[in-house]
């Protein structure tokens, strides 16, 4: 996905930011959030790597959605381990300095899966656009030739396990526009003494 760099004249000036320390930026949540979408922007503003976790998927996973079945744990287990690695080298790759870190769009639906990407050399910090059910049904309706379709999205409600309470989570309404969406997790990040902004 491309992340464009213009401006309209009335947009507001993106927020950009670095970090402080060694992130692990997760965008996660349910198919249809605008992880990707989102985790480009913060990666954009951050000045930092991205990594789409889906493209990370065995084909075998990509296969089992797209015939509309959802992921087992087993699936996922895997493909976790795969992300936080992927992820830690890609932060190794731009610099050895203090702030190396990568952005990640990645579901991490279950705690015990966010605890597997807790587990890096990074420190884990989880950003989740959130919000109504109907938002995110038109969202992924309005997807054309993503293997992901909207008669999926029950099943990720369901399995989600809302990390509201766990340590080192930013909430963003999923109905903000993205410039907002991108302020939001930046006060987030920088509330949380992660980065720092400029
Ligand atoms: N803040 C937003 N406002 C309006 N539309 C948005 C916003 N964020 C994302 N979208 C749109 O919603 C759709 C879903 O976004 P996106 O693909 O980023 O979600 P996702 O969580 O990565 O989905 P999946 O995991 O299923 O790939 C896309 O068409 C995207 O352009
Ligand atoms: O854990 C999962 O079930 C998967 O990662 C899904 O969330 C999809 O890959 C993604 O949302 C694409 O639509």
């Amino acid at each position: 996905m491309t992340v464009s760099q213009e401006k309209g004249p009335e947009e507001p000036q993106m927020p950009r930011g670095r970090p402080v320390e060694k992130l692990l930026v997760v965008v996660m949540g349910v198919s249809g959030c605008g992880k990707s979408t989102l985790g480009a922007h913060i990666a954009s503003a951050l000045a930092l790597p991205f990594i789409d976790a889906d493209d990370l998927h065995p084909l075998e996973n990509v296969e089992k959605m797209s015939r509309g079945e959802p992921l087992t744990d087993d699936d996922r287990a895997p493909w976790l381990e795969r992300v936080r690695d992927a992820a830690a080298a890609a932060a190794a790759h731009i610099s050895a300095d203090r702030a190396s870190s990568t952005v990640v769009a990645c579901s991490a639906l279950k705690r015990a899966y966010r605890e597997v990407l807790r587990c890096g050399p990074l420190r884990a910090v989880f950003v989740h656009p959130h919000g109504a059910r109907d938002v995110l049904l038109s969202r992924m309706s309005a997807r054309k030739n993503h293997f992901m379709k909207e008669g999926m999205l029950d099943s990720q409600i369901k399995t989600l396990e809302d990390p509201t309470g766990e340590d080192d989570v930013v909430r963003v309404p999923v109905e903000a526009g993205m410039t907002e969406q991108v302020q939001i997790s930046l006060k987030g990040l920088e509330d949380l003494g992660v980065i720092r902004r400029m």
